[in-house]
């Protein structure tokens, strides 16, 4: 397998008068391997578009290395930036010019011939819609219109910052589609998003970030395996005797929740031992099955963005290091302004 993106030990910090010193990235590491639908994910504020604009060479890292297709960036950008295309923040169209129009002039900016823009049209959907004017677009052809715009020079890697964001679910549909059907011809694409079902339905292989740091990578059934805490729920005859149930399980050496019509059961690999041990107990088993956690829980468990009762906190509170300091903003921008 070829890695076509490379991140280790990135570092990045923001200094800005009003928000102190924030360390976006604290060593976070990536790899997405070609052919890949790679899903990025984290909640708000983990770093993600930081680590995408790194790349993109839009921000100085303060520290780790990066490539792209095999070449060491932002030295080698110039060289790669033809094999690779962005969305990172939604690109501003005139709303007065069609999509054909628009494709037309971003293909003759960048030196494309002008049979890709059929071609581009053709793989997002827009073909019908190529001649209307982009005003009439709904969100969901806009974005598909951007992604055509990154399609335009035929990429080896697609990178797209929260594509499916604002779409309905019949857009979401479609850009999944869109996704798998680039991915089949060979492209890479590197999706960010915090649409978690929607990663688990159409990613290979993800990275999970929080605070600026990975916290889980790989691919997606094998992530799930690892940290799903798979458990078995197990009814009883009689719920009155849940408890005594939990006591015996937990007494051989499971680990037990208890919830009102039911226990889960962690730690057991043979299903069969909790009936064992509980009829031993005469406590008979209604029902025991498995209960497979799906990536929603675990980004929640392994981000700490699970609700806690009776606690609020900002996702990004604790990525905050020290107090305002007026003489921090190190690049002189205002204040919360791209400390690049
Ligand atoms: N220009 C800036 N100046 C100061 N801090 C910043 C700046 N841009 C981002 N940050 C901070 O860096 C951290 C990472 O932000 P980033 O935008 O990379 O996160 P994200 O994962 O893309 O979030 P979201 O999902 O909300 O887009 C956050 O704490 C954010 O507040």
């Amino acid at each position: 397998m070829t890695a076509v993106l490379e991140i280790e030990g990135l570092r990045k910090t923001y200094r800005s008068r009003r928000r102190g010193v924030r360390h976006a990235l604290d060593g976070f590491d990536m790899l997405v391997e070609q052919g890949q639908v790679h899903g990025f994910l984290g909640p708000n504020g983990s770093g993600k578009t930081t680590t995408l604009r790194t790349l993109l060479g839009l921000i100085k890292p303060n520290g780790g290395r990066m490539a792209l297709l095999g070449r060491e960036v932002p030295a080698a950008l110039p060289e790669v930036a033809g094999a690779v295309g962005a969305i990172v923040e939604s690109p501003q169209f005139f709303p007065h010019f069609t999509a054909q129009d628009t494709l037309s002039l971003l293909a003759g900016a960048g030196g494309v011939p002008q049979q890709r823009v059929a071609e581009v049209l053709e793989l997002v959907g827009l073909r019908d819609r190529a001649g209307d004017r982009v005003k009439s677009y709904s969100l969901g052809m806009k974005q598909r219109l951007a992604v055509a715009s990154a399609l335009l020079k035929n990429p080896r890697l697609l990178i797209l910052d929260e594509p499916a964001n604002g779409l309905d679910p019949g857009g979401i549909r479609e850009m999944r589609a869109l996704m798998r059907n680039l991915a089949e011809s060979g492209m890479t694409v590197v999706l960010s998003s915090h649409i978690l079902g929607e990663v688990q339905l159409i990613c290979d292989s993800v990275t999970i970030i929080s605070l600026g740091r990975r916290v889980a990578a790989g691919p997606v059934a094998q992530v799930l395996a690892q940290h799903a805490g798979n458990g078995l729920r197990v009814r009883l005859e009689a719920a009155t005797d849940l408890p005594l149930a939990a006591e015996a399980l937990s007494r051989a050496g499971a680990e037990i929740t208890t919830n009102d019509d039911h226990l889960m059961v962690y730690g057991v690999e043979q299903p069969a031992w909790v009936s064992r041990t509980l009829a031993a107990q005469n406590l008979y088993v209604s029902e025991l099955a498995p209960v497979t956690a799906d990536l929603e829980s675990v980004f929640l468990d392994l981000t700490a963005t699970a609700p806690v009762p009776g606690q609020h906190r900002q996702v990004d509170e604790s990525a905050l290091v020290g107090g305002s300091d007026p003489q921090a903003n190190g690049s002189g921008g205002t204040p919360g302004s791209w400390g690049a």
